[in-house]
């Protein structure tokens, strides 16, 4: 019993268990090539998308950087502009603003006039030479007015002060943007504002600017179109820095006055630049003549007060790989090199026209690109164990609970226990489903076979009370005699072997009748009549007896009767004499002349056999038919 139901247990364990591995290989295989070809396209969008990225991400390190030289030429052409107005405006007076210049500037070295020092340190002049709404200090100025070829004229003088006045209006409202912001002239003079040092105090005496290509570049003999320009990138001894100057020259009447300039620092921009926020990639400035601008330190570090390094002397086969596909193009360029398994994006920066070039590892693009695609997969799977979970509960709940419902169901059936079977529940979830008919199939079968067996026990009590009737009757049959209805000589032996072993029976005599003279009836009146007074002798003891009757053989007659003692008996025996003589039935071959019959009598004792109570009885018999018939003898 106990193995049947662990076999029914496994099988619901492994029909669930081989319904989820069946769902979970069918789904698994659809989920696995759905995420292979998932894979396959996210993949493929995110390497574009990263790659997209870092382009927008370049553009716009590119466009912030470059509005820094966007400015620098529109505050010089504005410095430019308001010279020229100023200078127009003096003009009309230039020996006044000549006497202030005389004022506010001392010749240092022969030949050499500088701004006085305490227009560095802060000065506010007379009221009376200079007002300005804004600030009456001077203060961060300097100026430099070495030997010239050219005589310090008044209008010299008169120029100087405005460029001076000029740069004091202009030139603090952009002290945080450029380094510094000066005017040079032609005639060896530079007006310069400065946070840093006083330049124009500082310069050698013996100092030309015009020898530096510099400003020679803003002479009109260089310069015939009269544009603004950046300079190449420079080492500016005196601030200790790497910069670029913006100078636009300034004309007047077919005149050069001078040229408004900004000195940028690059310090803080490369560094803006060549620090990624991709740590992977690299950034390289180059100029337009393959020379190394800004590069991470671990390449410009060697190199790094050697002024502009060219390529051919860095020995850096990726950045000459890179020069070599942009040296001739022009606007964006978005390549690889695939020996290097580099992406390489490449920008110009306005203004100095160089080259702001991101290198890109393709392996950290691949890596950033199976992201996505494995965040993909890792929720596909997810959701797949989710739906198998889910899936497991619901064939637990659907299935594996019905079928172990229904095995206990089985097992009642088995062990036919119907009435337990009909009056098992079903769940209500499973009352329309197919679980819910197959139980009320099996309650309507166990209900049909309890209507069967319950007829079956009917008839077969009925057969049973028939079987018993008809083996009483066949009973009966064996123990009785079938002429005068007596029980018969085999009843008698029973009888009296049950009164003989049983302890607590009380006393019983036995008699046995003789018919006297009953050959003598059969030949007178034949044996149909004999038949007849034999039957009605024996309806009458049997009537009278207090005990049993017995045909004991022939015309024979056995009685037992209840008798204390032998007295008891001999009275009985003779009381049913008298009933057959008194009956008085004519006997016509009989001495006696009436039908007449003999008892012999004797007491049962406890102990004998059967045999020898007969005999004894018989004995005094034969001595009532000795002694004259129609009398009882006993012992
Ligand atoms: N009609 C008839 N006669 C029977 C039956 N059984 C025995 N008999 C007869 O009974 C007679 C008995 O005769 P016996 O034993 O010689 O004795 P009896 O003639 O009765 O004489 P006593 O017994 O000495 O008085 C026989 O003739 C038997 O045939 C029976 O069933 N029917």
């Amino acid at each position: 019993m106990v193995r049947a139901v662990k076999r029914r247990n496994i099988f619901n364990r492994t029909l669930a268990r081989r319904l989820l591995l069946r769902i979970s290989l069918a789904t698994g295989a659809l989920i696995t090539l759905a995420a292979c070809i998932g894979f396959y396209f996210s993949y493929q969008q995110a390497y574009q998308q990263q790659v997209s990225y870092l382009v927008h991400d370049s553009n716009q390190r590119i466009e912030r950087e470059s509005s820094v030289f966007k400015q620098a030429e529109a505050t010089a052409e504005l410095l430019g502009q308001y010279f020229i107005d100023s200078y127009q405006q003096a003009s009309q007076s230039p020996d006044v603003i000549a006497a202030v210049f005389d004022q506010w500037f001392e010749e240092t070295e022969p030949g050499v006039h500088r701004l006085r020092e305490a227009f560095y340190e802060g000065f506010s002049p007379d009221p009376e030479f200079f007002s300005n709404p804004y600030s009456s200090e001077f203060k961060h100025l300097s100026v430099f007015a070495g030997q010239s070829q050219y005589a310090l004229t008044d209008e010299r003088k008169m120029r100087i002060v405005v460029a001076l006045k000029v740069v004091h209006r202009l030139a603090p409202s952009w002290q945080q943007l450029y380094e510094n912001t000066h005017i040079s002239m032609p005639e060896n003079v530079i007006v310069h504002y400065s946070l840093n040092h006083p330049w124009g105090r500082q310069a050698r005496a013996d100092l030309d600017i015009t020898r530096y290509a510099v400003v020679r570049s803003t002479l009109q003999s260089e310069n015939p179109e009269r544009q603004g320009a950046w300079t190449g990138l420079y080492y500016d001894l005196s601030s200790e820095q790497w910069v670029i100057t913006y100078q636009i020259p300034v004309d007047f009447d077919g005149r050069h006055l001078g040229t408004p300039s900004h000195d940028v620092s690059l310090e803080d921009m490369l560094n803006r630049l060549i620090d990624s926020h991709e740590s992977a990639a690299t950034h390289v400035v180059l100029n337009n003549q393959a020379q190394l601008i800004a590069a991470p330190t671990s390449v410009i570090a060697p190199h790094e007060h050697s002024g502009i390094v060219h390529l051919e002397h860095l020995d850096n086969p990726l950045y000459t790989s890179i020069w070599d596909r942009i040296a001739d193009t022009d606007g964006e360029q978005i390549f690889t090199i695939d020996h290097k398994d580099m992406l390489i994006i490449a920008h110009k920066i306005p203004g100095p026209d160089w080259w702001y070039i991101t290198a890109y590892p393709l392996w950290e693009i691949q890596k950033l690109a199976l992201l996505s695609p494995m965040r993909f997969v890792i929720l596909s799977g997810g959701f797949f164990i989710l739906v198998l979970v889910i899936l497991y509960i619901f064939m637990n709940q659907q299935i594996s609970r019905p079928l172990r419902h229904l095995s206990r169901l089985a097992h009642e059936v088995g062990n036919k226990r119907y009435e337990a079977v009909t009056q098992i529940k079903i769940e209500a979830e499973y009352q329309r489903s197919e679980i819910g008919m197959l139980v009320r199939s099996m309650q309507e079968m166990a209900r049909s076979i309890l209507s069967q067996q319950q007829t079956l026990e009917a008839e077969v009590d009925k057969r049973t009370a028939e079987l018993a009737a008809a083996n009483q009757r066949l009973e009966n049959m064996a123990h009785m005699d079938g002429l005068t209805g007596l029980l018969n000589r085999r009843a008698l032996h029973r009888d009296l072997q049950y009164l003989l072993n049983d302890q607590n029976a009380k006393p019983h005599a036995f008699l046995l009748v003789d018919v006297d003279f009953f050959k003598a009836y059969n030949d007178h009146y034949g044996h149909l009549d004999g038949d007849q007074v034999l039957k009605e002798i024996c309806a009458l003891l049997s009537h009278h007896c207090e005990g049993h009757a017995y045909r004991y053989g022939g015309e024979e007659i056995a009685c037992i009767v209840p008798a204390n003692d032998l007295t008891d008996a001999i009275a009985a025996a003779e009381s049913l004499r008298n009933e057959i003589a008194n009956v008085k039935r004519i006997h016509a071959a009989s001495p006696l002349k009436y039908l007449t019959i003999s008892i012999g009598v004797t007491m049962m004792q406890r102990g004998e056999s059967a045999n020898d109570i007969i005999q004894r009885a018989d004995k005094f018999l034969y001595q009532a038919k000795d002694e004259g018939r129609n009398r009882v003898c006993g012992g």
